[in-house]
């Protein structure tokens, strides 16, 4: 048994990892310091009251006011990675075109708002970039099983490491038709890059406990999620890099040239490293601190306009 973090004060849960149970304790001083926050946070409140899932809709709204990301002019393929509780998606959504997709990934299970179609998995899994193409491959009618074996099987708290692909079998899985019987998935994808947006607000989530799974613990209950950063700047900063590398990767597999980037940050010594990764990619590039975002935070939004092409990805990450 492994115990995480020890404290007097603290609140308490656990999950299975193989054969051992691990437990983990919150110190609940700091757990209720960070609630007493939200309470008095304008933004909280304010999302309370337009019935936004999350105040992180406002660092949105307040870049892409800015920046243009979405159009309502003519249709686009959004893709929202770690999209729980939704919030970001139900922006995307609402400031894009009825026809537009929007597609989220997270992690942990949520049900996404009305409109958004979504995926239980990780963004390390080599398959979930395969389940995110067959979604904007638009020839293709389906809809997505809610709780997938991909999650499952491959998890985040099991391990990043992809077993080999076995052509579209996996897939298959995961999708099915309006009466749920298993479909036939084409053989060949569309387009190369069909995605037009990609916004990343990822961060590790704090181990919740699945054991004991009931509607309550579902992450789009965002008024009584518990704060997603441990406090210790390195370890934020490091987790941090490792998911913007992976958004970026996506971005470079997935994206439309001329196509658009949005990715959260926690700041540390590696922030220049990912800027100059970044510039590789993408023609524009700024780094933004929204109003909304709290001083004390170290998180920073960095915004991609206008994607090369073509891209060299060992270049951009050797360069
Ligand atoms: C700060 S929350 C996102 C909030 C969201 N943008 C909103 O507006 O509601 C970060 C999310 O990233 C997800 N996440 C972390 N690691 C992930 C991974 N490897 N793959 C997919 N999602 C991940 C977490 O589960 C968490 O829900």
């Amino acid at each position: 048994m492994l115990i995480l973090s020890c404290s007097l004060n603290t609140a308490r849960g656990g999950f299975q990892n193989g054969g051992r149970k691990i437990i983990y304790r919150f110190n609940s001083s700091s757990t209720s310091r960070w609630k007493q926050r939200q309470k008095n946070d304008h933004y909280s409140k304010q999302a309370k009251l337009q019935n936004l899932r999350s105040r992180a809709a406002f660092k949105l709204i307040e870049i892409d006011d800015k920046w243009k990301l979405f159009s309502k002019e003519r249709p686009q393929c959004i893709l929202d990675l770690g999209f729980a509780p939704g919030s970001w998606s139900e922006v995307a959504k609402s400031r894009t075109s009825p026809d537009s997709m929007v597609l989220g990934v997270d992690i942990l299970p949520c049900n996404p708002p009305t409109g958004v179609s979504s995926i239980q998995a990780n963004i390390f899994s080599k398959q979930t970039q395969g389940v995110i193409r067959h979604y904007f491959d638009k020839h293709f009618k389906f809809k997505l099983n809610a709780v997938d074996k991909l999650h499952k099987d491959y998890g985040y708290f099991h391990n990043y490491n992809d077993p080999k692909l076995n052509e579209f079998e996996t897939y298959n899985e995961l999708f099915s038709s309006d009466d749920d019987v298993p479909i036939e998935l084409p053989n060949r994808i569309s387009e190369k890059f069909p995605v037009d947006v990609i916004i990343s607000d990822m961060y590790v989530p704090w181990p919740r406990d699945f054991s004991n799974f009931s509607s309550s613990n579902l992450t789009n209950m965002p008024y009584f999620r518990l704060m997603n950063t441990s406090g210790v700047a390195v370890r934020d900063h490091l987790q941090s890099i490792d998911l913007c590398d992976a958004a970026l990767v996506t971005a470079i597999d997935l994206l439309k040239p001329g196509g658009s980037f949005l990715c959260k940050l926690y700041t540390g010594t590696e922030d220049r490293l990912f800027e100059k990764r970044v510039r590789n990619v993408f023609r524009k590039v700024a780094k933004v601190k929204p109003s909304s975002s709290r001083n004390e935070s170290r998180e920073l939004y960095f915004v991609g306009l206008d994607k090369r092409d073509p891209i060299d990805k060992v270049t951009v990450f050797t360069s």
